[in-house]
């Protein structure tokens, strides 16, 4: 299927585009009060998730609405512990939360490596779906969480300002460690091959707690299972947004990757200096702009496009988008973005 508008796409490989692509992450199910109609009538989050048709309308909301030039699959990261054996819980105030936790290697007989197909049939039955509803208007982007912040979640059991009993892990039993991180990497790249190959056409890694690592730590328990995955997924462009990892912007640059996520603590002319010109940049408006007034936001866009200064660009924001964001105020930073010149 011919994509209408492959502005995405072709910003991740470096080729010309007219204007700068722009989507935000966590722009499904967060700030629509569509999104918040269809959620109400489900028992919750992870119903929603695994009822393909609904994953699929809630997909393309931000599309029909917003009019980003993406949309990325309704699902989430802890989808992975849960085809691995360990399932999670989605509670109203709290987030997620495992009622069970990896502690020792005694814990790993207890997991799989997830296949991907079989075992997270209802994501890709969604991608399906919205492939075929979007028909070609604009790229459905795949993705999966890093294999270190699958990592921590799966040994802490929930959300953590800290995430110490993960990095503690890291010190106490660095053998298991790598093993368990191993299992996940290898459940990702089958998954994110099944996304592909369910029509997904460009994918994004999330590492959302890269930042809490020591620079040492992150080089040895967090890049290279990403660079596997990198390794792997050569059919359609790859980004890594890896928020927090300032300190390995440089190592970054060497994934086999095509486009860097940057947060919005990154300067953008550093972010190029240390990156270099070969890799498309992803980001990076700060979201709590986007609390400001419509002149505001769209100050503070046109302040980061300039900054970009129309290199490898995708623009977005530094990380997913708040929940109580007006969605107005989402479209005024769309709009910003697409009227730049
Ligand atoms: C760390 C992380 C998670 N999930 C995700 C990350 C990485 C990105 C990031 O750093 O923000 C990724 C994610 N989660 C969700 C998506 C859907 C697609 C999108 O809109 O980008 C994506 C890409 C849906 C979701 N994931 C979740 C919801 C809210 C659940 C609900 O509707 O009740 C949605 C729509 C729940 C979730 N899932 C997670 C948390 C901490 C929470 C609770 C807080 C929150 O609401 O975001 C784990």
């Amino acid at each position: 299927m011919q994509l209408k508008n492959d502005l995405l796409i072709r910003a991740a490989k470096g080729e010309k585009v007219e204007r700068t692509p722009v989507w935000l992450m966590r722009q499904a199910g967060r700030i629509l009060p569509e999104y918040r109609a269809v959620r109400e009538s489900v028992s919750g989050f992870i119903e929603l998730a695994q009822t393909p048709e609904l994953a699929a309308e809630v997909t393309i909301q931000p599309v029909d609405i917003l009019d980003v030039d993406a949309a990325i699959i309704f699902s989430d990261i802890l989808v992975i512990p849960e085809a691995m054996g360990l399932p999670y819980e989605m509670q109203e105030k709290r987030g997620p939360w495992f009622p069970e936790t990896v502690k020792d290697v005694s814990d790993l007989k207890k997991l799989r490596i997830a296949d991907g197909v079989d075992d997270l049939s209802y994501v890709i039955e969604a991608i399906k779906i919205t492939k075929k509803a979007l028909n070609g208007r604009v790229p459905l982007i795949g993705f999966a969480g890093a294999p270190w912040t699958i990592f921590a979640y799966m040994v802490e059991g929930s959300g953590s300002k800290t995430f110490s009993k993960s990095r503690a892990m890291l010190y106490t039993q660095p053998e298991f460690s790598h093993q368990l991180l191993q299992m996940i990497t290898d459940s990702t790249i089958n998954y994110l091959k099944a996304q592909v190959a369910a029509g997904a056409n460009l994918v994004q890694i999330f590492d959302s707690w890269a930042g809490i690592l020591p620079p040492n730590h992150y080089l040895e328990f967090s890049l290279p299972y990403i660079s596997q995955i990198c390794d792997v997924i050569q059919n359609v462009p790859t980004t890594v947004f890896a928020k927090g990892a300032f300190f390995a912007r440089k190592e970054m640059a060497g994934l086999n990757c095509d486009t860097i996520g940057l947060d919005w603590n990154m300067g953008i002319a550093e972010s190029r200096d240390i990156i270099g010109p070969n890799k498309t940049l992803q980001g990076n408006l700060d979201p709590a702009a986007l609390y400001g007034s419509a002149k505001e936001v769209e100050a503070a866009t046109r302040l980061m496009m300039d900054q970009f200064k129309g290199t490898r660009h995708i623009a977005n924001l530094g990380h997913g988008v708040y929940p109580d964001i007006d969605p107005e105020m989402v479209k005024v930073f769309i709009e910003t973005v697409k009227n730049y010149s």
